[in-house]
């Protein structure tokens, strides 16, 4: 039976009101790590240190102090909002999520509970308000990524040993429950919060908090969606609770890995983003990328499409440099994406698992409220027979590439829900989706029995 919690999951199943039908339509985001960590990129003392750019304070050994005098060297004089968000729209995303707090603690907008923001900046300006601004008016959503660890709040803690540990870290999370507050408040348009550093045990003895947290933000700003990463129940348990549900509005645990399209359709259960970074392990800009593999615009496309496959929403992230401009690489890999999503995005936009089993070809993603079933080929048999296998009552009509929707594929059922579609065998240079219309009713029974 059911273990009795205060501060566990509020509801279970996928929310279905329309603010949450349009976070899951959206499936393509851009993240964005921007703070104090993109000006040193990396590099401290003339070192390169190979590990995450954004945890170069920890990875150096910084002092506190000299970290945070990165402030007064804060000042992008390229960071232009609305060239970004034309960025954004060329490469077919849908929403955008960007740090207004990562672990360092520096705030992209002058929030009134800390000097460590760029108010304290020669730039001074409110970079979340130009974004939010400049985003939205692209037609593109923003969320805030918002983390709860915080290096440079005196009563931050990782852990609470001692009653000073405690009236410290209520001091912490009244400061932290305020700057939420203060960000639902004064930018409205935000769609969702993405909490992120709610690992340690402080937070993980904080569920009230967490669950507190959520509430406000739903308050002030109704419809609003937050990741499960926020959350901790009453006995500590995160993302799902000690009943084994889902807290929050969808599952955020996917970091630079994905679901198995074979063992883990579990997850489409419920709503889930990834988030992924080019790199192989890079958030904040980093001036140097030889030192890991850097993943090529199909290898991410494929990513994406294997997540609309699942169900879930892709989040790319992007490390713009101190300055406020992007990399070269970054630029290209927007460039390649944006040009399929401009040809095929309707295989990805507003679709989702369409209940079928994984194929070697690919991927299927299946428009919502439709009977058009999207088969994103990544993998060309040498035979040009592509396996399709049916759930029971679900017969094949016709095939055609979207490229070319005159010329219909050869579909050969050849038995109770298998089919083949037959494809010329040639070298296709980039992912080709093919357009399949069904409908629900008995098998044809063309075949020998
Ligand atoms: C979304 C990503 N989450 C942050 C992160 C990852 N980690 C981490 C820490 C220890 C092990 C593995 C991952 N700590 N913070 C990264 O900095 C980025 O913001």
């Amino acid at each position: 039976s059911a273990i009795p919690l205060q501060y566990g999951a509020q509801y279970s199943g996928k929310r279905t009101d329309d603010a949450m039908n349009k976070w899951r339509s959206n499936r393509f985001g851009q993240f964005i790590h921007w703070g104090l960590y993109a000006i040193p990129g990396g590099v401290w003392n003339g070192k390169t240190y190979n590990y995450a750019a954004e945890f170069l304070k920890a990875s150096a050994n910084v002092p506190s102090a000299t970290w945070d005098s990165l402030m007064y060297q804060f000042n992008p004089v390229k960071f232009d909002a609305k060239q970004w968000a034309k960025m954004a729209k060329k490469m077919g995303v849908k929403y955008m999520t960007i740090t207004t707090k990562h672990h360092e603690g520096f705030c992209l907008w002058p929030s009134k509970y800390t000097d460590f923001s760029v108010a304290g900046s020669p730039y001074k300006k409110d970079i979340l308000k130009q974004l939010v601004e400049a985003y939205n008016a692209e037609g593109i959503d923003v969320n805030f990524y918002y983390s709860v660890l915080d290096w440079h709040h005196p009563d931050w803690r990782n852990d609470i040993k001692s009653p000073q540990d405690s009236v410290a870290f209520k001091r912490y999370l009244d400061f932290a429950y305020n700057q939420l507050k203060e960000l639902a408040t004064n930018y409205p348009t935000v769609k969702a919060f993405w909490f992120d550093g709610t690992w340690d045990n402080s937070v993980k003895k904080n569920g009230k908090w967490t669950y507190e947290v959520e509430k406000m933000l739903k308050e002030v700003s109704p419809g609003v969606i937050v990741n499960s990463r926020l959350r901790a129940d009453d006995y500590g348990k995160r993302h799902k609770d000690s009943n084994g549900q889902l807290m929050g509005d969808y599952e955020s645990g996917y970091e630079r890995r994905l679901p198995d399209p074979v063992t883990d359709t579990a997850v489409t259960r419920w709503d889930w983003e990834a988030c992924m970074t080019i790199p192989e392990n890079q958030w904040g800009y980093h001036k140097d990328w030889t030192v890991s593999h850097v993943k090529s615009p199909l290898e991410l496309l494929e990513m994406l499409v294997h997540t609309t496959s699942m169900g879930g929403n892709f989040l790319l992230n992007f490390g713009p440099t101190g300055n406020g401009d992007f990399r070269k690489e970054e630029l290209d890999i927007a460039t390649v994406i944006g040009n399929w999503m401009g040809k095929y995005g309707d295989a990805i936009w507003n679709c989702d698992y369409a209940g079928m089993k994984k194929e070697d070809w690919g991927y299927y993603t299946k428009k919502k409220n439709s009977n058009q079933l999207n088969m994103v080929v990544f993998n060309w048999p040498s035979s040009g027979l592509l396996k399709v296998r049916t759930p029971r009552g679900m017969v094949l009509d016709k095939a055609s590439f979207v490229d070319a929707k005159g010329n219909a594929l050869k579909v050969e059922e050849i038995a109770d829900n298998q089919y083949l579609i037959q494809v010329p065998v040639k070298l296709y240079t980039s992912p080709q989706v093919i357009q399949v219309d069904f409908h629900q009713g008995a098998t044809n029974g063309k075949y020998q029995k």
